[in-house]
């Protein structure tokens, strides 16, 4: 019956038809697109529109096409937008309840006070110290690729960059020494493999999404029940042997701990930047968690940090590699620049701050991410809301999407917007646009809390890379990026192949 009702109101309307709704999303349903590209259609075909509704079956869903309209979404008016898409799965088993807390779904209240208090825990003191860390473990990387270097094989980019960002995070995280790198069939690395779980967890996800009823039916949850439940086993045992052992490792476990346990809302932003400003979130009635909870709740922003920061983080740096691969001109500016801060600090210990003053560098990532984002900005009205000057209301309940796949590659945004080119992040090019045009890590309160981290072990990997190894195209890479319909990770078809030489 909604059909067509927005279009009646002069709002434009994306073609829904029975039983799937708009285009779009029945392509979605029927594994034809993957979820981070679903609204890529929609903001195509109404290049003259700043707010098209798009139905999900009968639910209608806002896809928000400018950047004034996104910033009140995301940030001024974030109040009407706290929450993500609900997530209906079973809470009945303990991995399923430690899902259910994760920093990613939770909602409102609940949300805002965890976000506040998890936020400070990477500032950049904090990360300064996990440093040394994670340099110890781009020796092992370097090292993980000569026996590669030398056979001169094709391999997966991915593969190599998962070890190395399994042994990062569960190190960094948790204290603990996965090995990935050094036993690629580590249990631990299985584990984390099995989480999202290809097509079958594919399967799952769209199952929760859009069919709730069957999903809970058949007791579905978001990530595969048996890597969830390992993961929860190994904090519970990290938790017990540190309260028994009193030992502090100031790592993450260690520092999401003390954070619950102080149970105190933090002022003003950890970082002044753009960002980090935008991003502040002050709950309206701030309730320390029972103490008897904080175990659960340890446990659920532990995992959570594993689960969303080593797959995103290894994709980024296996495109990394290819697109520098393809780019031999762009791969030797940065071997100059890397070279410079080699021969002052050595490659083995880089402090922190040094990693942060590499502009190529981050202009190469930062062009990586515009061509290969994500995640969807997208988030649940908790109160209905009209946007200044336009006639639509969002009501409560209803999703709104700002897509960032989209938007990033807009001409009007980044000039020729497939071609690879890291001056789209050269600080002249970055005048011209608003800051709002790039949304790899998302804007506002809800943003990417580990956006830091991220950029941190990303960085080391790549400097320990090209600083060593020269990469080259082999006879399976591929030139352009596609994210695969059926990968619950966001994988890209055609996968990540190069080949990597050692330099002299
Ligand atoms: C290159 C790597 C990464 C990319 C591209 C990325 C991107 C994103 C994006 C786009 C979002 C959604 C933002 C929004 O809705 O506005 C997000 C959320 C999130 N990310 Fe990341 N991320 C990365 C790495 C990490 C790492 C390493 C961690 C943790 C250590 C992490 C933790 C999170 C969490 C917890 C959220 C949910 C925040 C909330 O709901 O408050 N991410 N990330």
């Amino acid at each position: 019956k909604k059909y067509g009702t927005y279009q009646a109101q002069g709002i434009a309307e994306y073609q829904p038809s029975f039983p799937f709704g708009s285009p779009n999303q029945k392509k979605l349903m029927l594994g034809q697109v993957n979820f981070l590209n679903m609204a890529d259609e929609v903001y195509e075909s109404f290049p003259n529109e700043k707010l098209v509704v798009h139905f999900q079956m009968g639910k209608p869903q806002v896809v928000v096409r400018d950047l004034e309209l996104a910033k009140l979404v995301l940030i001024k008016d974030f109040d009407h937008f706290t929450d993500r898409r609900t997530v209906q799965m079973s809470v009945e088993t303990e991995a399923q309840k430690v899902m259910s807390l994760m920093l990613t779904i939770i909602k409102g209240e609940q949300w805002k006070a965890m976000r506040n208090m998890i936020s400070p825990i990477f500032t950049s003191g904090k990360l300064k110290a996990m440093t040394p860390v994670i340099n110890k473990i781009g020796d092992d990387f370097v090292k993980h690729l000569e026996p590669l270097a030398r056979s001169g094989e094709e391999f997966q980019a991915k593969d190599v960059m998962t070890n190395y960002t399994t042994d990062v995070i569960a190190n960094c995280a948790f204290g603990i020494e996965a090995n990935a790198l050094k036993d690629p069939n580590s249990l631990f690395k299985r584990m984390i493999l099995g989480l999202t779980g290809g097509v079958k967890g594919m399967c799952r996800v769209l199952t929760i999404l859009f069919l709730p009823p069957v999903a809970r039916l058949l007791k579905l949850s978001l990530l595969n029940e048996e890597s969830t439940d390992y993961f929860v086993k190994v904090l519970k045992k990290t938790m017990k042997d540190r309260r028994e052992s009193k030992v502090k490792r100031n790592d993450l476990m260690d520092m999401i701990i003390e954070a619950l346990q102080d149970s105190k809302t933090n002022e003003g932003p950890t970082e002044d930047d753009q960002f980090e400003r935008d991003a502040q979130v002050k709950p309206n009635n701030f309730q320390s968690i029972p103490q008897e909870d904080i175990e659960m709740y340890a446990i659920a922003n532990a995992f959570v940090m594993f689960f969303a920061g080593f797959e995103t983080s290894s994709t980024i740096m296996a495109i990394c590699s290819v697109m520098l691969a393809n780019h031999p001109d762009v791969q030797e500016r940065l071997l100059t620049e890397i070279q410079d801060i080699i021969e002052e600090h050595g490659s083995q210990h880089l402090p922190y701050d040094v990693v942060q003053t590499l502009p190529y560098l981050d202009m190469v990532i930062n062009e990586t991410l515009r061509h290969y984002p994500l995640a969807v900005a997208e988030r649940e009205c908790v109160k209905d809301y009209t946007f200044p000057g336009e006639k639509l209301t969002v009501t409560q309940g209803m999703l709104v999407q700002v897509p960032s796949p989209a938007i990033m590659m807009d001409s009007q945004y980044f000039p020729n917007p497939k071609t690879f080119n890291p001056e789209n992040f050269s600080e002249a090019s970055k005048a011209t646009r608003s800051p709002y045009a790039f949304l790899a890590f998302g804007q506002g309160p809800r943003n990417c809390v580990g956006m830091r981290f991220a950029l941190l072990q990303v960085k080391i990997a790549m400097i320990r890379t090209v600083a060593n190894y020269q990469i080259h195209r082999c006879s399976k890479t591929i030139d352009s990026f596609r994210v695969s319909p059926s990968s619950a990770s966001s994988q890209p078809i055609g996968g990540t192949y190069i080949t990597v030489s050692k330099r002299s």
